[in-house]
C-alpha cells in the first residue's frame, strides 16, 4: 500500500492535473462605446485564420478592478469555429445516400458535422496544462448561435517562422534547439496523455510574447489514443477509462489529416516502392501493433503499418530540418505529373540531403555522414533518428533528451543547458490526464430557449392580475420562492441578499463558483471543491493577492469586499424575505401572476452561465441565488481541508522547478530569479498569484539569457511593429513572413492603455464600420487559407460556402476520405511551402 503511494506520488512529479474550463452557454454580443463585446471580452485584432475557424485577439475584461488597473484587460486568442456549413452538409447528406455506413465509417463521419471535429478539439484541449502547450481556458458554446468560440492562452510572438523570401534559415542553431527542446516537452506531454498531434510543424508552435518559449498549438485534427495512454502511463492509465465515443474513435486516424511535406511515410504507406510494386515484401514496415499503437481500422491492406504517436516524431524531424536548413526535407519532382504522388513517393523512399551549413549562423554540419563530436554532427544524428522511414528504428521522444549516439554523452537538444542531468529530472514525465466519460459533452451545451416574448407577454398578463384597486402589488410568490427551478421575482430584500452574497463571494476570490450540482471534493485539487464540475477559477483572477481558502475571508479585496458578517446577515435577511408575504398564498389571482412571473424566467438549463461568465455564486440567475447561498459556509471546513491538499499537489510544478535552478527544496521566501517560483507554478494555472498571464521562463530556457539579437530573430524574422492587421484586409500576421528580423523587440503591452495597445499591434477593428453586432462577431472573413492541402472530408465543413465541393469534382466518391485533396480555390502549394 504504502509502496503504491510512494510510486503514485512519485509519478506524478511534474505534469499537474489538467485546468478545468470555463463552459459558458449564453453567448451575449453588443457594442460597448463603440467597441464590438462578446460577453466580457474586447475583440480586437485578427490574429490567424485557418480551415476551420479565425483568431482573434480578445481582452477580457474584468469590471470588478479599477480601469487602470493593468490586469483589468488581459489579451487572450479566442478562435470561432462555425458549426456547419449548410451546403457542405447538403452534399454529405447526398453522398452518404449513396453509399453505405461500414464499420469503419469514422464518428465524426456519422455525426457529420464539424461541430464533432471541435467537440474533439475541445476535449483534448480540456485535459491540456502543460508549459509548452497552449492553454484553453473557455468554450463559448451557445447553441443559438452558429458559432463556437474558444478562448485560448494567448502567444503574442506568433508562428515559428523559419526561413526567409530567399528560402535561406532565419534561425540560429542556438535557437533551433530551444525551439526544438520547447516542442520536445510538449509532445512528450501530449503523447503521455494518450494524445497525438497529427499536424506538428513550425506554424503550429507559437512563440509566447517575450520569446523565450515556444508552446504546442492547433488540435484540430489531433488524435486522442487509450491505448497509447495506457501504454504510456501503464495501470494508472486505466483508471477513469474513457467511453466517450468521440475522443475513443479511432477511424480517423485513417484519414490523411495534417501536412503533406510532413507526413509520416506509414500515413502514405501506399506510396512506398515495395508496396508499389505487384508482389513486393513490405517487410519496411511492421504489421504488427503493439498495445501503444492503433492499427488503423480502414486499412485495405494487412500490411499497412499502424499510426502511431510516431508520426509526430517524424513530424518533429521534418520540422527540425526545416529550422536548419529553411527548406523541407523531402520534396517533390518538379516534372513529375502529380506532384502530390511525388511528395510522397519521395517520403518513403528518398534520402534527404544535408547542406554544407546549418542555420542563420551558417554553423558547419560535416555532411550528411558527419564525424562525430561536432555541433554539426549532433543534429544530423538527431535528425537521422526522427527521420527513420521505418517506424520501429525511429527514436522514441525520451531517447532524444538523453543520449544520441556513440560519441556524445548527452543528447543534442540538451547542449547548451548548464545542468542537463538536473533538467531531465526535471522534466521527466509522469502523471496523466483524467478523461471522464462526459468531458466531450461537456464540451458542448445542451440547447437551452430563449422565450424572450414569452417572458414580455407573462410579465404583462402578470402586471394586469396584480393590479389591484388601482394599486400595483409587488409581492413574490413564496411557493416559487424557494424553488430551485423557478426564480422568483425579486423583492427588494432579496434583492439586497443578492448583493451581499455576490459581495462576499466575488470580490476577493472569483473562483468561487456554486457548487451545488458538484458535491465531491477533487482529491487531486482542493480548489475544485468549490466548483462546479465545467467551471474552473479564470487563471488570472482580479485578485492578486492570494485567494482565501474558502472565498469568504478574502485577503485582498480589489474593489469590492465581503466579510463573513456580511454573509451571515445576508442569510438572515433571506430567511426573514422568504416569509415576507404571508397573505400571498391566499390570493389565487395572485398565485397565478407570481406563477406566470417565474415560467417567464424559467429556463431548461438552469446550471446556463451568465453571459458574463460562469455562474457565481450570488450573480448567477435570481433562481440560483437563495437556494445556494449557503452552500459555500457549509464547504468552509471541507474546502480548507481540501486547500490544504492543493497546496500540496501544486507545489509539485514548483518543485520541480526549484529543484532545477538550485538544487534545493523550495522555500517560498526565496527569491527564485527573474520570477519566483510561486508565479512561475501561476503561470501554470496552478499557485496562489494570478499572474497566469504573465509569459515566464521555462524550464528549457531558464538561465539562458537572450541577447536582442536572438530576441529579434528568434521570432523567425516576423515583423513586430504592427502583426496585426485590420479586420477585412487581408493581410495577417503570417503575411509578414517575408519582413525578416526585425530589429525592434515588441514592447510589453499594458493592456490597459488603449492607446498603447493600438501603437503596437495596430488600430483595432472598434473603429470599423461593423453596422450591425452581427456583422461584428460573424463576419465572414476572406478566406486566409495559404494553399494548405485538405483532406476531402475537410472540405466539407471547413469551407463557408462549399465552393471546394463543386471544385474537387469527387464528392461523390467514398474513396475521397483517403486522399489528400487541394483546393483548387486556393493558391497552389509549393512543396517547400508547407510551413
Ligand atoms: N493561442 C493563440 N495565440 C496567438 N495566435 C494564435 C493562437 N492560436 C492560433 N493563433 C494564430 O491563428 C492561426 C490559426 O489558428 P489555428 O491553427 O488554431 O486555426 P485552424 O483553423 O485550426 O488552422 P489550420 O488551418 O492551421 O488548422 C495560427 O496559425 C496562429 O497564427
Amino acid at each position: 500500500m504504502a509502496e503504491k503511494a510512494d510510486s503514485e506520488s512519485t509519478s506524478c512529479l511534474l505534469f499537474d492535473p489538467p485546468g478545468e474550463v470555463v463552459t459558458t452557454n449564453r453567448l451575449k454580443a453588443f457594442m460597448d462605446m463603440g467597441r464590438p463585446m462578446l460577453n466580457n471580452y474586447i475583440r480586437h485584432a485578427k490574429v490567424g485564420g485557418g480551415q476551420h475557424g479565425e483568431v482573434y485577439l480578445c481582452y477580457k475584461i474584468n469590471p470588478r478592478l479599477a480601469h487602470d488597473d493593468p490586469d483589468r484587460r488581459l489579451p487572450v486568442a479566442m478562435k470561432s469555429v462555425k458549426r456547419d456549413n449548410p451546403r457542405a452538409e447538403q452534399m454529405k447528406k447526398l453522398r452518404q445516400q449513396r453509399l453505405p455506413t461500414t464499420n469503419h465509417t469514422s464518428l465524426a463521419d456519422k455525426l457529420n458535422t464539424t461541430e464533432a471535429k471541435i467537440r474533439k478539439e475541445i476535449a483534448i484541449m480540456k485535459k491540456l496544462r502543460h508549459p509548452h502547450v497552449i492553454r484553453l481556458y473557455e468554450v463559448i458554446d451557445d447553441r443559438m448561435k452558429d458559432k463556437i468560440y474558444m478562448v485560448m492562452e494567448y502567444l503574442g510572438g506568433g508562428e515559428v517562422k523559419w526561413r526567409n523570401s530567399e528560402d535561406q534559415p532565419v534561425l540560429t542553431v542556438v535557437q533551433t534547439r530551444r525551439i526544438i527542446r520547447d516542442a520536445v516537452l510538449g509532445l512528450e506531454y501530449l503523447h503521455y496523455q494518450g494524445i497525438i498531434h497529427r499536424d506538428i510543424k513550425p506554424a503550429n508552435l507559437l512563440w509566447t510574447v517575450d520569446r523565450r518559449m515556444v508552446k504546442i498549438g492547433d488540435f484540430g485534427v489531433s488524435h486522442f489514443s487509450y491505448a497509447q495512454r495506457l501504454a504510456a502511463a501503464g495501470a494508472e492509465g486505466a483508471q477513469g477509462d474513457p467511453h466517450d465515443p468521440i475522443l475513443l474513435d479511432n477511424s480517423d486516424l485513417t484519414r490523411r489529416a495534417g501536412t503533406p511535406a510532413f507526413l509520416a511515410p506509414e500515413i502514405v504507406f501506399e506510396h512506398t516502392n515495395e508496396y508499389d510494386s505487384p508482389g513486393a515484401s513490405t517487410s519496411q514496415f511492421s504489421s504488427g501493433a503493439s498495445s501503444s499503437t492503433i492499427q488503423s481500422p480502414s486499412s485495405s491492406s494487412p500490411n499497412r503499418p499502424p499510426i502511431t504517436k510516431a508520426i509526430d516524431i517524424w513530424a518533429l524531424g521534418v520540422t527540425l530540418y526545416c529550422l536548419l536548413f529553411g527548406r523541407t526535407p523531402f520534396v517533390a519532382n518538379p516534372k513529375s505529373h502529380s506532384s502530390e504522388w511525388s511528395l510522397y513517393n519521395s517520403i518513403c523512399n528518398d534520402d534527404w540531403m544535408v547542406d554544407d551549413t546549418m542555420g542563420a549562423d551558417l554553423v558547419p554540419t560535416g555532411g550528411r555522414h558527419p564525424k562525430p563530436g561536432s555541433e554539426g554532427a549532433g543534429a544530423i544524428h538527431l535528425l537521422d533518428r526522427l527521420l527513420q522511414k521505418d517506424q520501429k528504428s525511429r527514436i522514441k521522444l525520451e531517447s532524444v533528451k538523453l543520449i544520441i549516439g556513440d560519441a556524445q554523452s548527452h543528447s543534442w537538444i540538451l547542449n547548451d543547458l548548464p545542468e542537463p542531468q538536473r533538467w531531465l529530472q526535471a522534466t521527466s514525465p509522469a502523471g496523466r490526464i483524467h478523461v471522464s466519460n462526459d468531458e466531450t459533452s461537456d464540451a458542448m451545451s445542451a440547447v437551452h430557449f430563449r422565450w424572450r416574448w414569452g417572458a414580455h407577454i407573462t410579465r404583462r398578463i402578470s402586471s394586469l392580475f396584480r393590479m389591484q384597486r388601482g394599486q400595483r402589488v409587488r409581492e413574490p410568490s413564496p411557493k416559487f420562492e424557494n424553488s430551485d427551478r423557478g426564480p422568483v421575482r425579486s423583492d427588494p430584500h432579496l434583492k439586497i441578499a443578492r448583493n451581499i452574497a455576490d459581495k462576499s463571494f466575488t470580490s476577493s476570490t472569483p473562483t468561487v463558483y456554486h457548487v451545488a450540482s458538484s458535491p465531491t471534493l477533487n482529491d487531486k485539487s482542493g480548489s475544485k471543491s468549490l466548483r462546479s464540475r465545467s467551471i474552473e477559477r479564470w487563471p488570472s483572477g482580479p485578485s492578486r493577492g492570494a485567494p482565501s481558502p474558502v472565498g469568504v475571508k478574502a485577503s485582498a479585496p480589489k474593489t469590492r469586499c465581503g466579510s463573513e458578517t456580511t454573509l451571515v446577515q445576508s442569510n438572515k435577511i433571506e430567511g426573514s424575505s422568504s416569509q415576507s408575504s404571508p397573505t400571498t398564498a391566499e390570493r389565487p389571482r395572485a398565485r397565478f401572476a407570481g406563477f406566470l412571473t417565474s415560467i417567464s424566467h424559467w429556463r431548461p438549463n438552469k446550471y446556463s452561465s451568465t453571459p458574463d461568465g460562469p455562474s457565481r455564486v450570488g450573480t448567477a440567475d435570481p433562481s440560483s441565488s437563495k437556494v445556494r447561498l449557503p452552500t459555500p459556509i457549509t464547504t468552509i471546513s471541507r474546502t480548507t481541508g481540501a486547500r490544504t491538499q492543493a497546496d500540496h499537489v501544486t507545489r509539485r510544478s514548483e518543485e520541480a522547478l526549484r529543484y532545477y535552478r538550485t538544487g534545493k527544496p523550495i522555500d517560498d521566501d526565496e527569491d527564485g530569479g527573474r520570477l519566483t517560483a510561486a508565479r512561475r507554478a501561476s503561470s501554470w494555472g496552478q499557485g496562489d498569484h494570478s499572474v497566469e498571464f504573465a509569459e515566464v521562463v521555462s524550464v528549457t530556457s531558464v538561465d539562458q539569457d537572450l541577447n536582442e539579437h536572438e530576441m529579434n530573430v528568434g521570432a523567425g524574422g516576423i515583423l513586430q511593429e504592427r502583426p496585426f492587421a485590420l479586420r477585412g484586409s487581408s493581410r495577417t500576421a503570417g503575411d509578414f513572413s517575408g519582413a525578416v528580423a526585425s530589429t525592434s523587440v515588441v514592447p510589453p503591452v499594458d493592456s490597459a492603455d488603449e492607446q498603447g495597445v493600438e501603437d503596437i499591434y495596430g488600430p483595432s477593428c472598434f473603429d470599423e464600420d461593423s453596422s450591425t453586432i452581427g456583422s461584428g462577431f460573424d463576419h465572414e472573413e476572406e478566406d486566409d487559407d495559404r494553399g494548405r492541402w485538405r483532406t476531402g472530408s475537410d472540405l466539407d465543413d471547413g469551407d463557408e460556402d462549399g465552393d471546394e465541393l463543386g471544385d474537387d469534382g469527387d464528392d461523390d466518391d467514398d474513396s475521397q476520405e483517403n486522399v489528400v485533396t487541394f483546393s483548387p480555390r486556393k493558391r497552389s502549394p509549393t512543396f517547400d511551402d508547407q510551413d
